[in-house]
């Protein structure tokens, strides 16, 4: 285990004598200089998550209100046998270590780490993985992730099972004490399928004790859901998105209670290279601050664009509708839908023409961003699933994703408006619009009987 945070005596004899007296010793048995300390977000009051986002502490020598950019890749230390709690950027940084503490605290985990990218914090999960392990995950997840995974599948001698995890029993069905990990995302992207996160928990946990519950929280984010509190041993998320906001950094950040869980990521983490350069922990340090604020906008945004689109006859996918078959579970376990949604047309050349009309929605992969988005997943995010692949699980060509931003929100109608009847996506009448032809074929199968046919196990 790392050392525990001490009072701020100084780097020097203390800090030194502390370092005997709590000798680190790595996974390999080395006795390396120590890694920062690790994060104590429970000291004194709680406040309402909202708060807790703009309230951080720290101990700067001149009261910076603002974390400073430790901008430094080595700190000098006072003797020979070092011993201050930093000593190289890649094993800790002040910036980096203010960073993660302060996720910790708002994502209710006793350890934060941050990475490079999300999928740079899911590298450092799947380390831990040997040859002959297997993990359980969806049939319906971010193209990346089934990326890495297909790359493990084949070159590290790990199975992976793709199975319909918004049913229980798919996951029941397939763990066994081979099991390793179980990886969700949930809402799933892009078919917005919800995952129940503590029955799978439950089961999995039941069957297979030494079986990690990994969850993808990248679009819901701390605001809106705490997965570790919900039965998942690791959570993980893409700081790209959500928690920086603005869509100028990339940044992973990997969250858990076992302090045991949280040595073996940090001693990836310092092996490998990959922690979050202090000028970007700085950046999203700054992006937390203002999450609950822009998520307040941008699902109130979300909402009314897609309550506008199942109003005029399109099928929907958003865990804000009632039409959504999981309402009822998506609800149970956060605390709001969230800002992507995604629709049909039926037709791929006319879900082209409406991305390609629209003016305001940018044309760009992520989400999360103050600037609302349009893109087409089978062509775009998930492209890296390959057309077979992608037929197997029943994804639709033609579905459109749009994950928006704080805009105002009648502009944003209007400039979907303009775009569906540029695109002859609707029926012009006197009195507005109606989604034509396979779209509005589409909107009358309910959601729940088409994705039946489409979970395989
Ligand atoms: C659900 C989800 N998880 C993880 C990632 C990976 O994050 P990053 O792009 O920061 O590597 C993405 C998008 O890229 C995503 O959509
Ligand atoms: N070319 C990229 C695509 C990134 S997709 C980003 C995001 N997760 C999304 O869902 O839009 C790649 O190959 O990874």
């Amino acid at each position: 285990m790392s050392t525990p945070p001490g009072p701020s005596q100084g780097p020097g004899k203390l800090n030194a004598g502390a370092a005997k007296a709590f000798p680190h010793i790595d996974l390999d048995g080395h006795d390396l200089p120590p890694s920062p300390a690790p994060s104590s977000p429970r000291n004194g009051r709680k406040y309402a998550l909202a708060t807790e986002l703009v309230y951080t502490e720290s101990k700067d020598q001149y009261g910076a209100s603002s974390m400073p950019i430790y901008q430094s890749a080595t700190f000098k230390q006072t003797s020979a046998n070092g011993g201050s709690e930093y000593d190289y950027t890649r094993s800790g940084n002040p910036t980096r270590t203010h960073l993660e503490r302060h996720l910790a605290k708002i994502m209710n985990a006793g350890r934060a780490l941050v990475v490079g990218s999300g999928m740079g914090a899911l590298d450092v999960i799947t380390r831990i993985l040997r040859p002959g392990d297997e993990v359980i995950t969806g049939d319906d997840l971010y193209g990346g992730t089934n990326r890495l995974l297909t790359y493990m599948a084949t070159n590290h001698g790990i199975i992976v099972h793709h199975v319909d995890t918004t049913i229980p029993q798919r996951v029941k069905d397939v763990v066994s004490r081979k099991t390793a990990m179980v990886l969700l995302e949930t809402p799933t992207n892009p078919l917005i399928k919800i995952v129940d996160i503590p029955s799978v928990a439950k089961i999995v946990h039941e069957m297979n004790e030494k079986a990690l519950v990994v969850v993808d929280n990248t679009m819901l984010s701390p605001i809106l859901s705490n997965p570790l509190d919900l039965g998942a041993d690791i959570v993980y998320e893409s700081g790209t998105k959500y928690l920086s906001g603005h869509h100028d950094i990339m940044a992973g950040v990997l969250a858990f209670n076992d302090p045991a869980i949280g040595d073996k990521m940090y001693f990836t983490i310092n092996s490998t290279g990959c922690g979050l350069a202090p000028n970007d922990a700085f950046l999203l340090m700054r992006g937390i601050k203002t999450l609950a604020i822009r998520m307040e906008k941008q699902q109130s945004n979300a909402q009314a664009i897609a309550e506008f689109l199942e109003s005029h006859g399109f099928r929907v996918r958003y865990p804000g509708l009632k039409s959504h078959p999981q309402y009822d579970l998506h609800w149970s376990m956060a605390r709001g839908a969230g800002a992507v949604l995604s629709f049909e047309t039926g037709d791929v050349a006319l879900s082209e023409r409406i991305v390609e009309a629209a003016r305001l929605w940018g044309i760009s992969v992520s989400f999360g961003c103050v600037n609302s988005l349009i893109s087409m997943p089978c062509q775009m995010s998930h492209a890296s699933i390959d057309a077979k692949t992608r037929k197997e699980r029943q994804m639709p060509e033609d579905i459109i994703r749009l994950c928006v931003g704080i805009e105002d929100v009648d502009d944003l109608i209007d400039d979907l408006s303009r775009a569906l009847v540029q695109a002859g996506a609707v029926t012009v009448t006197l009195d507005g619009f109606h989604a034509k032809g396979a779209a509005e074929a589409i909107a009358q199968i309910p959601i729940e009987e088409s994705d039946a046919e489409a979970s395989t196990s």
